[in-house]
């Protein structure tokens, strides 16, 4: 008689959270995102460290081939500049407050930019450090707008296990961004419309 075995079907998040998180590295001064063209790739040259990598569960941020999730972290756009097929980006939606820069051939999002000059996060570029083979990228820190997942189809039923994993890994789940986050945009807000002394 034959045993079958069968293995417990593991949850593909993200291939960079998936296996192990790669460690921050101190002082890490950037790298170059290449998309997944095989010729004439677009490179963006990322001159620092990122902050805030997340793990996001939205529809419009860029995911790998399978993946459930997003892993996205900002940098300031003063640091980012297109070194190689700038001829190929394209703005994925005009009307978005992110405006996504993708390869309009291979669809890789390369980066988001914002602006709106009067947005909580104006200055700061969205952006997939795995596209970057660097070593020492910002080690993402949290999951974003998990239940947004269930908005590209992913099974409702599968929630409590997909939080429970995030969890585990060491990214708590948060349905929108991090407390912190939702804080700065909330005081941010407030202080322009003046209830909060700016
Ligand atoms: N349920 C929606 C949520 C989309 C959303 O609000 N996404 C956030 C996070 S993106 C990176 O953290 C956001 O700020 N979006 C602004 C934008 O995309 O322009 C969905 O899933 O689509
Ligand atoms: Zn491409
Ligand atoms: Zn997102």
């Amino acid at each position: 008689m034959f045993k079958l075995w069968r293995r417990k079907k593991v949850l593909a998040l993200h291939p960079a959270i998936d296996n192990g998180i790669a460690p921050t590295a101190p002082g890490f001064s950037g790298g170059t995102l290449t998309c997944h063209c095989k010729t004439n790739p677009v490179k963006v040259r990322i001159s620092g460290q990122t902050a805030h990598n997340h793990a996001c569960g939205c529809t419009k941020c860029w995911k790998p081939a399978g993946a459930i999730f997003s892993q996205v972290a900002v940098v300031g756009r003063d640091k980012v500049e297109v070194i190689s097929g700038a001829d190929k980006l394209v703005v994925v939606d005009p009307n978005a407050t992110i405006q996504r820069h993708a390869c309009k051939d291979c669809g890789v999002h390369m980066y988001g930019r914002i602006e709106n000059k009067n947005h909580p996060f104006y200055g700061l570029d969205f952006i997939h450090t795995e596209l970057s083979d660097a070593k020492g990228w910002a080690a993402p820190e949290f999951a974003a707008f998990v239940s947004s997942v269930i908005e590209s189809g992913v099974s409702p039923d599968k929630m409590p296990a997909i939080r429970a994993r995030l969890t585990e890994i060491g990214l708590p789940p948060y349905d929108a961004l991090s407390p912190a986050l939702m804080d700065a945009i909330a005081t941010h807000v407030a202080k322009q419309s003046g209830k909060l002394p700016a």
